[in-house]
């Protein structure tokens, strides 16, 4: 991967002893910016204390409930530069038995004055996905000067060949050219500019399905944010006319929403991982937001993975896509920190005039027109447990690009008559797969 310089690591939950330890010996003393949210941060201050290589950052976090949920590594070496955008806490647990998410960026090289000035934008013909600019507008929200020498690093470097896009949050109440930068008017703006469905398609045919590990309170009915302003934004595409507006506005007034599909462990699920139910201490739905929105259950779906042999291997990676009807095909992909809130997405409010966000949030979308290997195509063929059939075991689908295989199966489990979504603070008394209980205090 190279010869380590310098790292940073944002994070929310941190335990910095095993997080050395999980550098190479003699990168251990190599210097280390810390990037977290712990507001009293007395205990991290003192995990740091005996590590004069280690640098701590304190993300200011005014908007009461938000939380730094970021989850980034910027590694420098001496041959160039690697982001690192992922789901997992720098703890043990999260990297022993649950399911992540990670990018891992090319090794990207530092600009030369030898270099022809070639433009950053184009590689390879791809188009510009703005990753740098946008990075940088990111690491900028924080404020302060801690994070000043990171920001020069990733200038001199050249980012074009990332061919993905940051969708990112940041606390604030966004208004004006703001609103479109963070959250999901963001993830809005570049779906409604850059993702088109295949010619013919109806878009109010194609699901959106979002898999998360945590969820937020959405209001008393789904119409009030899920299925209106949220889904909105991840239904846009360039064949939809939401985007046109300069206003936030939900489709429908515009278009059907597509269906959503939404995939969220069930007790049974959680009962029955690796973990038993400790994992569901990392799943933390509490159950009086649950009571609030009964709605939600008819929206979810099991964890499943049986195509990558994970179904047991609790989810804490949160993924969300658009699929074809026969979820053979997939139009964007994007993998994040974000769960099921509003803390993380935002809410629109004062009559669509702002975007509230309280968490600091990262992830990156993948869309087929970005991706060399399927430039032209717009879509994924995505490797489904369908069978038979063209996606089936194949490399790859004739006639369409890059083939993708999502963290969970395709086509989705629905909940059983019986299975009710995990909670973290109810009492779950059926013994577990170690033979436990779950009786939280
Ligand atoms: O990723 C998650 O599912 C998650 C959910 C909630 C919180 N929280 O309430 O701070 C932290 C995390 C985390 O693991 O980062």
């Amino acid at each position: 991967m190279g010869d380590l310089v310098c790292s940073a690591q944002f994070n929310y939950l941190i335990d910095l002893p095993w997080l050395l330890q999980q550098y190479p010996p003699e990168k251990r003393k190599c210097p280390l910016l810390v990037v977290h949210g712990d507001q009293k941060d007395a205990n991290i201050r003192k995990a740091a204390a005996p590590y004069p290589n280690v640098t701590l950052f304190k993300a200011r976090l005014e908007i009461m409930f938000g939380t730094h949920h970021s989850k980034m590594m910027l590694l420098a070496y001496r041959e160039g530069l690697r982001v690192v955008i992922h789901t997992a806490n720098l703890i043990p647990k999260d990297w022993d038995q649950k399911t992540q998410g990670v990018w891992v960026s090319p090794l990207f090289p530092a600009k030369s004055s030898v270099t022809p000035s070639k433009s950053e934008t184009v590689v390879n013909g791809g188009k510009e996905t703005g990753f740098k600019q946008d990075l940088l507008e990111y690491l900028k929200a924080y404020g302060g000067r801690g994070l000043e020498e990171w920001k020069q690093r990733i200038s001199d470097h050249d980012l074009s060949a990332a061919r993905v896009r940051l969708i990112a949050s940041v606390p604030g109440a966004h208004t004006g050219g703001e609103m479109n930068k963070w959250g999901h008017l963001k993830l809005r703006k570049v779906l409604s500019t850059c993702s088109s469905l295949p010619c013919g398609a109806t878009p109010s045919d194609w699901p959106v399905i979002g898999q998360f590990s945590s969820v937020g309170s959405l209001g008393p009915a789904p119409s009030q944010w899920l299925t209106s302003e949220w889904l909105t934004s991840l239904s846009s595409s360039s064949s939809s006319s939401a985007s046109s507006s300069k206003k936030p506005r939900t489709l429908t007034t515009q278009h059907k929403m597509p269906p959503l599909k939404l995939i969220f462990p069930s007790v049974e699920n959680v009962r029955t991982s690796l973990e038993g139910y400790m994992a569901g201490g990392s799943i933390p739905y509490a159950a009086n937001t649950a009571a609030k929105q009964p709605y939600l259950r008819d929206f979810l779906h099991q964890w499943r993975a049986e195509e990558t042999g994970r179904t047991r291997a609790a989810p804490h990676v949160k993924t969300y896509m658009r699929v074809s009807p026969d979820q053979r095909e997939a139009a964007w992909i994007l993998i994040t920190s974000c769960n099921l809130s509003k803390a993380a997405w935002g809410a629109l409010e004062k009559k669509g005039s702002q975007l509230k966000i309280r968490s600091y949030e990262i992830g990156v979308l993948f869309l087929p027109s970005d991706q060399e290997t399927s430039a032209g195509h717009t879509s994924f063929s995505v490797a489904t447990m369908h069978p038979h059939g063209p996606g089936a075991g194949s490399s790859s689908v004739p006639g369409m690009g890059m083939r993708l295989v999502t963290p969970f199966d395709l086509p989705l489990t629905p909940y059983t008559r019986e299975d009710q979504p995990w909670v973290w603070n109810a009492r779950h008394m059926k013994p577990d797969s170690k033979g436990n209980v779950w009786t939280p205090p």
